[in-house]
């Protein structure tokens, strides 16, 4: 359940925002073994109540409270619930969050602000309100769940701005409120964290078994790796830590496909200048219209109609316009690339184009 000693926690008392599912089901599920008293905290009641009768049927040590966080005035109801129910907060874990993914170009001034508002907006209330509640006269430790933006976040660039600006208050904080006695770091988990709950945001697809390719570990995180990341900080052994960002990623941030390889083929073709597997991070297609994700696999993107990618697409274009989705190995013939020519400038969003090298493994 835990690596950390029994009873490292107790007499402390956390608040996990996104804590019945995923990442922060899996953090409450370790605070709870080392037996710290926990509130969970989320939009949907029925996953809050679920993950009560799962984790702690009697309540005794687990608390469920329905909050959104980009609303001030639910995020100050769930401080002042913390306290009240709980008698003090320890541990403030900002964890709750999400987006979905698009190209820039495709997205809403609507949607880009659900993601900012969520990820940047909702964090700043926590903190706020927990310090201004609590922290400031007791002290205290924060955790902020980030992401993997430290490259920038194509197709999820709501997100990485939101990430990036949560890692810099997070150090901002470290300063500001040093002299309170409160600590906060961020984890940046890698966009290889497998849960249920997760992949299920992107349409339900096995999505993170794409994302394998991309990881030097050649394996998907688990919450659990996540989770014990999260402890340690939380925990004496990380006291003289804060304002500091933890990757927990397998490798993936530091790993490119521009200047290293790391795979089960050593196919070093290089097309045009460039090697030909630099688009297959993503090898997946984004319907934007229907809000899911294509799996190139299963899709009916033939090659024939990659015959559209031509050296003067500089359009928008849907995705039917240049899928060459299925380069198996022994099809890394330059003739198999030829509609990939460097001078083609057509719109990388995720609707645009697959690449997909899924049978290179
Ligand atoms: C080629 C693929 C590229 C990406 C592949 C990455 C690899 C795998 C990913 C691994 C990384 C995983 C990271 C994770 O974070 S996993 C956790 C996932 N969980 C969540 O994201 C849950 C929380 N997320 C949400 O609730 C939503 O995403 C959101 C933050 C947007 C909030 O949604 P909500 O429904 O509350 O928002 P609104 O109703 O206010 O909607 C506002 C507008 O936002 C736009 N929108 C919303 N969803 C979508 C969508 N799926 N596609 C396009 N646009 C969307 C839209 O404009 C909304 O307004 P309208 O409804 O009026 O149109
Ligand atoms: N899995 C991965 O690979 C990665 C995950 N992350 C981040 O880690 C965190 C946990 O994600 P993960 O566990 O993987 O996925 P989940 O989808 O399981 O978790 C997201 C959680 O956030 C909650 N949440 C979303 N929006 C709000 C909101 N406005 N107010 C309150 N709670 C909210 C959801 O609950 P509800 O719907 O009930 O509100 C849900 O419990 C997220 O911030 C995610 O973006 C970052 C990088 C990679």
């Amino acid at each position: 359940m835990s690596v950390f000693r029994p009873g490292l926690f107790k007499g402390k008392v956390a608040l996990v925002t996104g804590g019945a599912t995923g990442i922060g089901r899996a953090i409450t599920e370790e605070l709870l073994a080392l037996e710290c008293r926990v509130v969970i905290a989320s939009r949907k009641e029925e996953r809050l109540r679920n993950a009560v009768q799962e984790m702690c049927p009697d309540s005794s040590t687990l608390k469920a409270r329905v909050c959104n966080i980009r609303n001030e005035t639910q995020v100050k109801d769930l401080i002042s619930f913390t306290v009240s129910e709980m008698g003090k907060l320890d541990f403030l874990i900002n964890n709750g969050g999400g987006q979905f993914p698009s190209g820039v170009s495709e997205m809403t001034l609507k949607g880009w602000n659900a993601v900012i508002d969520t990820n940047l907006n909702g964090t700043f209330l926590m903190c706020q309100e927990a310090h201004r509640q609590w922290m400031a006269q007791h002290g205290g430790v924060i955790v902020n769940i980030i992401a993997d933006m430290f490259r920038g976040f194509p197709l999820m660039a709501h997100t990485g701005a939101a990430r990036a600006a949560v890692e810099n208050l997070t150090k901002s904080l470290s300063v500001e409120w040093a002299e309170d006695g409160v600590r906060i770091n961020a984890v940046a988990p890698g966009s290889n964290i497998y849960s249920p709950t997760a992949a299920s945001n992107y349409g339900d697809l096995k999505i993170f078994e794409h994302v394998r390719e991309g990881i030097p570990m050649k394996r998907l995180g688990t919450p659990q790796e996540v989770s014990s990341n999260v402890c340690f900080l939380l925990s004496p052994g990380a006291a003289f830590i804060t304002g500091a960002t933890f990757k927990v990623d397998g490798g993936a941030s530091l790993y490119s496909y521009l200047n290293w390889k790391i795979g089960d083929e050593h196919d070093q073709t290089f097309e045009h200048g460039y090697p030909i597997k630099i688009l297959t991070h993503f090898d997946l297609l984004v319907d934007i219209k229907n809000r899911r994700l294509q799996d190139p696999l299963t899709s009916n993107h033939s090659s024939s109609s990659s015959s559209n990618h031509s050296s003067s697409n500089h359009s928008s274009s849907s995705s039917s316009n240049h899928s060459s989705s299925n380069h198996s190995s022994s099809n890394h013939s330059s003739s198999n690339h030829s509609n990939h020519s460097s001078s083609n400038h057509s719109n990388h969003s995720s609707s645009n184009h697959s690449s997909s090298n899924s049978n290179h493994t």
